[in-house]
């Protein structure tokens, strides 16, 4: 690519980031955070209607980093096009280093989280998928979840950073550009809803697992290529499309039943037990909320007209974090990893029952791919589903029947890197707005991937809960 576009593409991802004009000579990152330093200090701005003040970057940030994920360079990734960046905006952070799988897990699960304003993560969608599941596994959850995350794309992946990067309204952009991005925003610090979904593994009894997911559920040709392709991870984002060449060439089917609850017929799972109504005044009404097209909560975002004069944003923000009784929890509080925590699942019944009669259970049982998404991206360029805005408490399901060619499914792939898949008009490719989801595989050996991440095969099921964490993002 050469310097020109890359320079046009960064300067739209500054203007994107922080509302200002781009056109101020800016050389590097460094001299950017600079001027987003002096501009947000005291500035407001209206936006949809709203006004958010945008000093609202977090301050004592916990960063923890992946020095394995994607090509093994998100240290010198972070060094040479982060750290600068938060040290010019004004943002401490502390540096943490993960040594092994479940290492930030165990980390969030037991930090005293009233020392960290943000925690966030510099690697792939996994490591926050850990960190999540880390907050949730905590007796405190409710509170714990609230903590506002962010993530620096270091992985191969980067599904969320990519998403983030598309709500904010920006042109695709990868690798290093998209991290410069996604550091700009950490600068800013706006804080949106993040939708989790609760995905329940195993048929019941002491053998039930139950995860949070953040991104996507996935079984058949997505999941086998999201893990057979980890041993490309050398080639960076370009892993997806080495593996699914290589399992286009051994197409398979997988059997199994799939049944839904459509969004039409499902009232709306409701506020979770962390919404804006336990929130203190500072926050935005639910209201406030719905008037925005890209879900923004305020929570960290006063209006200024509530903050006295001269009151440091900084320690509004601390204050709320005190006064909602957020970040209490200290080692001797947790509870075991094993205790399920979260809120209730109230669209499920277990999975030893059949699925309530308001859903419906597709009549196939031949598939090639089930894949259930809740943001945007599935890669940094695959714009899986195109019909996802932030916070919007659905599922967005895909599957694909069997007797599809090889050359259509390659062209639906294809198509889905600018997000045109469903314009296809396949008949093989159906798609719908979900609540929640019961899949039951019939073979006794598979694949199926939560975030990413390979998870217990079997019997599963998910609901969404809409906004219950929340997402550094603009
Ligand atoms: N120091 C470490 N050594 C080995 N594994 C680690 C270490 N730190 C984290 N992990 C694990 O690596 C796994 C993959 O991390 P992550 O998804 O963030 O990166 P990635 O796989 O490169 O990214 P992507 O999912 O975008 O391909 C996570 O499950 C995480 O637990």
């Amino acid at each position: 690519m050469s310097s020109g576009v890359t320079r046009q593409r960064t300067e739209q991802c500054f203007r994107v980031a922080t509302g200002l004009d781009p056109h101020l000579n800016l050389e590097e990152a460094q001299r950017w955070a600079r001027v987003i330093n002096e501009k947000l200090r005291a500035s407001t701005t209206q936006r949809n209607g709203i006004m958010y003040s945008e000093v609202r970057r977090p301050c004592r940030v916990l960063l923890l980093l992946n020095p394995h994920s994607g090509k093994g360079q998100a240290l010198s990734l972070f060094t040479g096009h982060v750290q600068h960046m938060l040290q010019e905006a004004g943002v401490p952070h502390s540096l943490v280093v993960t040594e092994r799988q479940n290492h930030a897990r165990e980390l969030v699960r037991e930090a005293d989280l009233s020392e960290w304003d943000a925690l966030v993560i510099m690697s792939g969608d996994g490591l926050l998928f850990e960190v999540i599941n880390g907050l949730m596994d905590r007796e405190d959850w409710e509170e714990a979840i609230q903590t506002p995350l962010g993530i620096l794309p270091g992985g191969s992946g980067n599904a969320l950073a990519a998403s983030i990067h598309h709500y904010a309204g920006s042109q695709p952009v990868a690798s290093e550009e998209l991290l410069v991005s996604c550091g700009f925003l950490l600068c800013k610090g706006l804080v949106a809803r993040l939708d989790l979904t609760s995905v329940c593994l195993g048929s019941g009894g002491p053998q039930q697992q139950r995860l949070f997911s953040f991104l996507s559920l996935a079984w058949g040709f997505v999941a086998d290529v999201d893990i057979e392709s980890e041993k490309y991870r050398h080639v960076g984002a370009a892993r997806f499309t080495v593996g699914t060449l290589v399992r286009l060439a051994s197409l398979r089917v997988y059997q199994g039943k799939l049944a839904y609850l459509p969004a039409e017929s499902a009232e709306s799972p409701g506020p979770s037990p962390t919404s804006p109504s336990s929130s203190p005044p500072e926050v935005p009404s639910p209201q406030t909320h719905a008037t925005s097209p890209h879900g923004f909560c305020s929570s960290l975002v006063c209006r200024s007209s509530q903050r006295s004069p001269g009151q440091n944003v900084t320690n509004t923000f601390h204050n709320y974090c005190n006064s909602n009784n957020a970040f209490k929890a200290k080692r001797g509080d947790l509870a075991p990893a094993s205790t399920p925590r979260g809120p209730p699942d109230s669209l499920l019944v277990p999975l030893d029952q059949p699925v309530p009669s308001d859903w419906t259970v597709v009549p196939e049982e031949d598939f090639v791919l089930v894949l259930a998404m809740y943001q945007s991206h599935l890669a940094e360029d695959l714009h899986a589903a195109p019909n996802s805005t932030m916070e919007d408490g659905l599922i967005h399901l895909f599957y694909i029947k069997a007797g599809i060619s090889r050359a259509t499914l390659l062209r639906l792939f294809l198509a889905m890197e600018k997000g045109a898949h469903l314009a296809t008009n396949c008949p093989h490719l159906v798609y719908a707005k979900v609540r929640a989801l019961r899949l039951e595989p019939y073979s006794a050996k598979g694949t199926i991937t939560v975030d990413g991440e390979l998870v217990d095969y079997g019997p599963v099921q998910a609901q969404i809960h809409g906004g219950l964490a929340r997402l550094i993002a603009s």
